[in-house]
């Protein structure tokens, strides 16, 4: 026979007692110990960390009270809360039962007992037990996994108006319940916006977690986010619970929402107006605990002109809408992240000497990035590869310079921008002599020194 894994202590002052359910559990649990003194209780829970105690009501002979079984009850649970307790009486007192499983006992057996029912009552307390240790390790190593998860993600860089902006509409809406859309292109940062709105809200210590929408097929899209009961389809070979009930307690971000055909977008509209997901194969709803946002960096206002994405769903994610302006929008925030992106990228490839050339900076400032702060990580990533010196040059970060000057826009430029840029240029050009930037610029060498402390060259 298999024995489980079980460790049972049994506690009664009857010998005979102690004999036969040893007799009865020994071949069933990998140990069975057994004490006609309940004060011993403590020290052999400091031999062995018992998963089920079987334990006597009364001790002392004519004792029918069960005080004594309370107390040792009591005791145990306060120091071992995990473990699951069975009393046993000779005296089939009700109340008694019933005062013993209000104060935590799982069940309660009145001797003489039959042998059967002892023994899975037994079998049924170990395995609430190991469930139960089993839970507290899983929410344990769920926290490990939310702050290693909370550590590994950007901080919000950036200090230009529309970063500001951006700042002050997270702190107002994140410690609400408010629905949240963020618009923007690719690579902009909505995901590490989102993940703020998370980090400071009251679901802090739950999971964030993001979810492609647009890239769930229609077949994939209801067991992906709902979960099934295993044989709802032909592949749902077990169980498994959805990103709605994962996220539970936490955040889930419904990334690239505009690209949700129009009857998926009916159900995700049914689950939030309704607030309750039914896994596929079943017919229970299940209480949504979770925070939505949404992002995309399709134009869902244009969209919903179009016919192609419902008004009323767009109505259901928006409370709070925000839209996060591309990179080169806001040029002033690129030597800020390139520095970001320098100091993670030197020390992942140990040459933390390395810092930006102003020819460098200049060319990273007047760049399209296509690709937002996704492209310029890569950028610098790659430079700091590459680069040979101690300063990352334009040529380390892999742009052809005719495209860089192709798609640099001076349009896309206020005029302070501008100037930081043509002040950057010059000095790179005559490799940090001021006098001639200066002379080039047509400035005094005074006053070129007080525009580089105003943009903080
Ligand atoms: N303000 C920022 N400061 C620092 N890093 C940022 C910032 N914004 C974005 N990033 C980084 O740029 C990369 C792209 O950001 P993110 O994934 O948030 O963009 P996204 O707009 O969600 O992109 P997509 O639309 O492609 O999903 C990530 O590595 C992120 O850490």
């Amino acid at each position: 026979m298999c024995k489980s894994a079980g460790r049972i202590l049994l506690v009664d002052d009857d010998e005979f007692v102690l004999l036969s359910v040893k007799l009865l559990l020994e071949p069933h649990f990998a140990s069975v110990k057994t004490t006609n003194n309940p004060e011993r209780i403590p020290a052999l829970f400091e031999q062995e960390q018992f998963d089920v105690v079987v334990l006597d009501m009364n001790f002392r002979h004519g004792d029918t009270t069960g005080n004594q079984g309370l107390f040792w009850l009591r005791k145990i649970l306060s120091l071992h809360p995990d473990t699951q307790i069975i009393l046993l009486t000779a005296y089939g007192d009700i109340q008694l039962a019933v005062d013993s499983i209000k104060e935590g006992a799982l069940d309660f057996i009145v001797k003489p007992w039959q042998n059967e029912k002892l023994l899975t009552t037994v079998k049924t307390a170990n395995v609430v037990s190991q469930e139960k240790k089993n839970v507290k390790l899983l929410k344990s190593q769920q926290k490990s996994l939310v702050s290693a998860l909370r550590q590994a993600h950007e901080p919000l860089i950036g200090n230009s108006p529309a970063l500001n902006a951006i700042r002050k509409t997270i702190d107002k809406v994140a410690p609400t319940e408010a629905e949240v859309l963020i618009l923007g292109q690719n690579g902009t940062g909505k995901e590490v916006i989102a993940r703020e709105i998370h980090a400071r809200s009251k679901r802090a210590d739950g999971i964030f977690m993001a979810v492609d929408v647009g890239s769930l097929s229609e077949s994939l899209f209801e067991s992906e986010l709902f979960g099934h009961r295993k044989g709802a389809f032909t592949d749902a070979k077990e169980d498994r619970i959805g990103r709605f009930e994962a996220a539970a307690g936490g955040t889930l971000l419904l990334d690239e929402i505009g690209n949700l055909s129009l009857p998926l977008q009916a159900k995700l509209l049914t689950v939030l107006q309704h607030k309750k997901v039914t896994r596929l194969g079943t017919h229970e709803p299940i209480a949504l605990d979770v925070r939505i946002v949404c992002a995309t960096n399709c134009n869902l206002h244009a969209m919903v002109s179009d016919g192609k994405f419902r008004e009323d769903l767009l109505y259901r994610i928006n409370t709070v809408e925000m839209t996060v302006p591309p990179l080169h929008d806001r040029a002033e925030d690129i030597p800020l992240i390139a520095t970001h992106f320098l100091k993670k990228f030197s020390a992942k490839y140990q040459k933390p000497y390395l810092k930006l050339s102003e020819a460098a900076l200049a060319q990273l400032q007047g760049y399209r990035w296509p690709g937002n702060i996704r492209e310029l990580q890569h950028a610098v990533e790659r430079a700091v590869i590459m680069c040979e010196g101690e300063e990352l040059l334009p040529d380390d970060f892999g742009r052809d310079p005719q495209k860089v000057q192709g798609e640099f826009s001076f349009e896309r430029l206020n005029l302070e921008q501008l100037e930081a840029w043509a002040i950057r240029k010059a000095i790179a050009k005559h490799h940090g002599n001021i006098s001639h930037a200066a002379e080039e610029l047509g400035l005094s060498r005074g006053a070129l020194y007080r525009r580089i402390e105003t943009y903080g060259i």
